[in-house]
């Protein structure tokens, strides 16, 4: 008996080709099935704007996520931070494998760290997020940097340093690794200089909420621990009603005394692009064991933002 292949549909970029690819390979594993990589165009990959200037949320999801409502694909994988918050009524997010480093890492020239960036170096991020902490740690610690807006794929954004037009560029730590390209980092930056975006470093599988089937066979892929964390930090996300190109930090991860997990802490960061503020609050609470207790725990971190102006720091709301 041969059973037809399961249709995975991608991005064309690499990392997007190389996230579906180790994807494609456990489907293949746990199911026995053929597999195949269906690639499909988003307006994300093909627009020169700005991402938060085209709206952000959810530009490099739409084409995937019309493909599989069309039956042209069986199921998707996305980055899951790119992923917005809004349940879809027609899909179902099937699995959230185990994430890999949550972290932004520096590439800079001449392999400088952040602290070492010399007085008016150029640094390009077009992440509002990155901006508002790079500068207000750059604030803080008497430094002058200049954010410069920049797009395109990771190659392109590297080749921003190694052709010598920006001193450095800040990208997830994720990305690098998934398409080996992590030699060219210069630093790992601390979560507690740059709290990376909610989902970073996460990759999401989806299917329509029809085929319950293969909803119910991706689930293997599904880690509880990684989809609680991003569940709390997507939910701080939606509950400030900021979408991925909001300046939003979030992370979420547990407190353990050797093998014995005690707490999650939930922290979330907010602020404006020239770093001039930031409301960072932190919680931390019972490991969540349910999708509503995850949820909640987003929403109360939020309300503190909140109470204490997160709401002003998002200046104008994305299109
Ligand atoms: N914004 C685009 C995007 N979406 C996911 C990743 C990296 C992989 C990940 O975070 O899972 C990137 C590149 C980057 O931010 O450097």
């Amino acid at each position: 008996m041969t059973e037809k292949a399961l249709r995975l549909g991608t991005r064309r970029s690499k990392l997007a080709m190389a996230q579906s690819g180790h994807v494609a390979d456990a489907v293949r594993q746990l199911t026995g099935r053929r597999v195949e990589l269906v690639e499909i165009t988003t307006y994300g990959d093909t627009s020169r704007e700005h991402l938060a200037q085209i709206g952000g949320t959810g530009v490099f999801v739409v084409a995937l996520r019309d493909a599989l409502l069309r039956g042209e694909v069986d199921f998707a994988v996305h980055s899951l931070k790119d992923l917005p918050t809004a349940h879809h009524p027609d899909l179902v997010l099937a699995a959230v494998p185990v994430r890999e480093d949550p972290r932004d890492v520096l590439v800079a020239r001449d392999g400088l760290t952040f602290a070492e960036l010399p007085d008016g170096a150029r640094v390009g991020t077009g992440s509002p997020r990155r901006m508002a902490q790079l500068n207000a740690y750059a604030r803080s610690h008497g430094m002058t940097i200049e954010t410069v807006p920049i797009r395109g794929n990771i190659d392109t954004r590297v080749g921003y340093v190694t052709k010598g037009e920006l001193d450095a560029v800040v990208l997830a730590a994720a990305g690098l690794n998934r398409i080996g390209r992590s030699d060219v980092v210069t630093e790992s930056l601390s979560v507690d200089t740059v709290l990376p975006a909610p989902g970073q470093g996460a990759l999401a599988i989806e299917c329509t909420a029809a085929n319950a089937d293969l909803a119910a066979v991706l689930a293997e892929l599904d880690d509880p621990f990684t989809r609680v964390a991003v569940t709390a930090e997507r939910s701080l996300l939606a509950a400030l009603e900021a979408g991925c190109s909001a300046p939003v930090g979030a992370l979420a991860d547990v407190l353990a005394d050797g093998q014995i997990v005690h707490e999650m802490r939930l922290r979330g960061v907010v602020g404006n692009p020239d770093g001039s503020s930031l409301v960072q609050l932190s919680t931390t609470g019972p490991v969540p064991t349910s999708h509503d207790e995850a949820m909640a725990l987003g929403r109360e971190l939020a309300d503190e933002m909140l109470a204490k102006g997160a709401a002003g720091l998002m200046g104008e709301r994305a299109l």
